[in-house]
């Protein structure tokens, strides 16, 4: 399935980016660097695919970039120059090649974030007609991927369930110009075949979505059985059924490559200039607008609008926030 590094989704981006920071070595260390993807994050132990195809790799503490930059974090879907110490044994990650889009999840209370994938290029986001379909929710998850560069796709997954699903991908279909929605039925397989052509060789996607919308179900579906990836990190409860502790990077049969996220709901994403650009930070930052219903729009003492002219919250993600709160108010009622 994956015979070479495009395969994984090596592009130029990232080719010229590994091959200028190997150049920065001695032809002798040179010789020991590889460029590699991380499919398997598990605590401190890293899954990284090669040339060679997947190795153990692990992060040095000491490790220092050639400046005197602390290392950045590996994350899934990262880009990494790796070292090859002696045959056999684990690779040192070297350095963390820059960024094309990243994922990040709010931590503490919205506070700060964590950044937990790299590089991916389509996200589908999973919800269900039941309980969990919150039209406004979707709008804030559509805007944070299209603000990391991602492109959004939503599954409305359990079609199975309901009666009339295009009551409700009429809603979705609102929240963007363009939006592709799908109709799925995970455990049945109904409505895959269209969402396979978006496995492109060297595509990576990320699925997203509030716990028990499907998501696991749907990794499942999409890979086949048959694909379980030896050699990659796979953890298993007494039950055999596949836990959401570590985080990886599956080939699917057909191409392209799907990176698990289970549990990702607040989901924050950070812009190109790499401010937080959530709409916790808004919300944060709204405690000190003058007017506490605010709208941050032409309000005088808005601490938004103050922080958007100063530079510390973007100006797309209060865009992307009043589009979010305008449909918000056209939200339908729960049936
Ligand atoms: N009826 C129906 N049930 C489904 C469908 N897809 C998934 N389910 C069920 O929904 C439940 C939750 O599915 P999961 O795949 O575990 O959901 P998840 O999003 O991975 O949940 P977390 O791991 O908690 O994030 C399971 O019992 C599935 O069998 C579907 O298309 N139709
Ligand atoms: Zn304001």
């Amino acid at each position: 399935m994956i015979s070479t590094l495009e395969d994984l989704g090596l592009s130029d981006f990232f080719l010229e980016a590994g091959r200028s920071f190997m150049a920065t070595f001695p032809p002798e260390a040179r010789a020991e660097l590889e460029m590699g993807r991380v499919v398997g994050v598990e605590r401190a132990t890293f899954q990284v695919w090669t040339a060679n195809g997947p190795t153990e790799a692990l992060l040095a503490g000491t490790l220092r970039q050639s400046g005197s930059e602390l290392l950045t974090q590996p994350v899934i879907g990262d880009w990494l120059v790796v070292q090859h110490l002696a045959a056999g044994s684990a690779l040192r990650i070297v350095h963390v090649l820059p960024r094309r889009t990243t994922f990040a999840r709010a931590v503490n209370s919205g506070l700060s974030e964590q950044i937990i994938a790299a590089n991916v290029d389509v996200v589908f986001i999973v919800t269900t007609p039941g309980e969990d379909f919150d039209v406004s929710r979707l709008g804030r998850y559509v805007a944070a991927v299209q603000t990391s560069g991602a492109r959004p796709v939503v599954l409305l997954n359990k079609t199975d369930l309901i009666e009339d699903a295009a009551l409700f991908v009429e809603q979705i279909k609102t929240l963007a110009l363009d939006l592709p929605v799908h109709e799925v039925a995970a455990t049945s397989e109904y409505g895959l075949d269209a969402v396979r052509p978006y496995f492109q060789k060297g595509v990576t996607v990320a699925l997203i979505g509030s716990s028990g919308v499907g998501k696991s179900t749907l990794t499942n579906a999409l890979l086949g059985r048959e694909a379980a990836v030896t050699g990659l990190i796979r953890q298993s409860d007494q039950q055999g059924r596949h836990t959401t502790t570590g985080r990886t990077l599956y080939p699917l049969p057909g191409g392209g490559l799907l990176i698990d996220n289970p549990g990702l709901r607040d989901i924050a994403v950070w812009d190109a200039a790499g401010r937080p650009s959530g709409f916790e930070v808004i919300e944060e930052t709204a405690a000190n607008c003058r007017f506490r219903k605010c709208t941050h729009t032409t309000e005088p003492g808005c601490a938004v609008k103050r922080a958007v002219q100063q530079g510390t919250i973007s100006a797309e993600t209060l865009t992307a926030y009043h589009q979010a709160q305008g449909l918000s108010t056209r939200r339908p009622k729960r049936r």
